[in-house]
């Protein structure tokens, strides 16, 4: 199938879309020819008028008789207009999901949900938002009722729910969906959400599009590729949306000031769907702030040397009340926990302030960070490439820069 191709499912939500397209006669657009496949037939190929020279307007009167019959697949040219068309004019408004992250120790909705919550606001549909967990997931969703912006919150208690495991809270999501016929689902872009949304994406028979930095339309995002080194706008044709939202690409929305209604969300008939189970974990606990949410963070690379000598940027950290991280040389040489790791195979941080000290600045550790307001870079190689991305550059030997600039903070 040639790229210009796109695929309707022979669904009813499509049977209705379609309808309402073929019912929006007499209007005019740019086509050349329709592909369409009915069950059991061969791809068949009609211009959309005979005698209609190619690439000029056309009448879409023609294709009234041609596609009333259950479409498997259709295809135009241009593509973007078709999808367009089906999600301005399909019958579903346009209503948007979010599902919430939280922290069961805490009780308290994540800064990631609120950021989210901005990107949600953005597409202009009304929102829920789902929040399911174990006991105490109700002190959750209050505070998620009082996000501006959010018109409901639908709460599913149960303990399958309370770990995050995929398998079950893919099943929420689901059954949520199946309810409330949303047009857009979004999560934040985390390590839960790599695991559960492309569960509901396959269950729900669409390609989900992850890492979203911006939203340009209801069906028009953008997103990095190759480790941040391209930045694609794409246009998806897909009728429902699935989103993973990047959460520092977006402000937090303000957590008081909304009143939605609660409700109990959609019931599952087996929520423990029994594929895997929680066993334990092991939570590193530090009284520094979280890195992925921390407004300074001062990362050390392979040139600390040494496991101890991140002692340095952890007393320099503890003056700008900042966290430590570190890129992936340092952790793979055991320097400093997995959990601490920025880049493309670690977390994505943008503070107010990332300081880097003896990183070389490669791509996938860039991609980490690059969007942090402000960046300090200390390193003895003025060639590195670090030097590129930083605000502010220090060529100099960081067992010596460090400490100078802990005693003058
Ligand atoms: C698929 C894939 C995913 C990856 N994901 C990540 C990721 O998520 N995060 C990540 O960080 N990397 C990631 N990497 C690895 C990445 O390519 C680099 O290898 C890594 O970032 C290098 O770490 P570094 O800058 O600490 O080490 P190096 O590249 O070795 O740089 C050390 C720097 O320290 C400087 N230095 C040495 N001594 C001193 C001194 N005394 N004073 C001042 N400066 C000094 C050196 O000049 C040098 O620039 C990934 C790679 C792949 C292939």
């Amino acid at each position: 199938m040639g790229a210009a191709e796109r695929r309707t499912r022979n669904s009813h939500t499509h049977e209705y879309a379609w309808t309402h397209f073929l019912v929006f006669t007499g209007t005019h657009f740019l086509a050349n020819e329709y592909r369409v496949q009915a069950p059991g037939d061969e791809i068949a190929s009609y211009p959309v008028c005979p005698s209609q020279p190619v690439g000029r307007p056309v009448d879409l009167t023609h294709l009234n008789t041609m596609l009333r019959r259950p479409l498997l697949t259709v295809s135009a040219q241009p593509r973007r207009f078709v999808g367009v068309l089906m999600s301005r004019f399909g019958t579903r408004d346009a209503s948007t999901l979010v599902v919430a992250e939280h922290s069961e120790s805490k009780g308290t909705l994540s800064p990631s949900t609120l950021c989210t919550i901005t990107a949600a606001g953005q597409l202009q549909n009304p929102v829920t938002v789902l929040v399911a967990g174990g006991k105490g997931v109700n002190a959750v969703a209050q505070q998620a009722a009082q996000v501006p912006g959010v018109s409901k919150v639908l709460v599913a208690e149960h303990a399958a729910y309370e770990k995050g495991i995929a398998e079950n809270l893919s099943q929420a999501v689901v059954a949520t969906h199946k309810a409330g016929d949303y047009s857009h689902i979004l999560a934040p872009s985390s390590m839960r959400s790599k695991n559960y949304v492309p569960r509901v994406a396959a269950l729900l028979d669409s390609q989900p599009i992850t890492d979203v930095i911006a939203i340009k339309d209801q069906a028009t995002f953008v997103r990095p590729m190759y480790a941040g080194n391209a930045i694609a706008t794409v246009t998806t044709s897909e009728p429902l949306k699935i989103l993973t939202v990047r959460t520092t690409a977006f402000e937090k929305a303000p957590s008081t000031g909304g009143s939605a209604a609660t409700e109990v969300a959609p019931a599952v008939a087996k929520p423990e769907a029994g594929l895997s189970a929680f066993l334990s974990e092991s939570v590193s606990q530090s009284a520094r702030p979280e890195l992925s949410s921390a407004r300074v963070v001062i990362s050390g690379g392979r040139g600390l040397k040494t496991k101890e000598h991140f002692q340095m940027l952890e007393a320099l950290a503890d003056k700008l009340k900042g966290a430590v991280g570190a890129s992936r040389a340092a952790v793979d040489e055991f320097h400093m926990p997995n959990e601490l790791q920025v880049g493309q195979t670690g977390k994505v941080v943008a503070p107010d302030l990332y300081l880097a000290v003896g990183i070389s600045g490669a791509i996938q550790h860039l991609s980490g960070m690059k969007d942090s307001k402000v960046i300090v870079a200390i390193n003895k190689d003025k060639e590195a490439p670090i030097f590129q991305v930083a605000d502010y550059g220090l060529v100099a030997d960081l067992f010596q820069a460090v400490p100078e600039l802990t005693d003058k903070v």
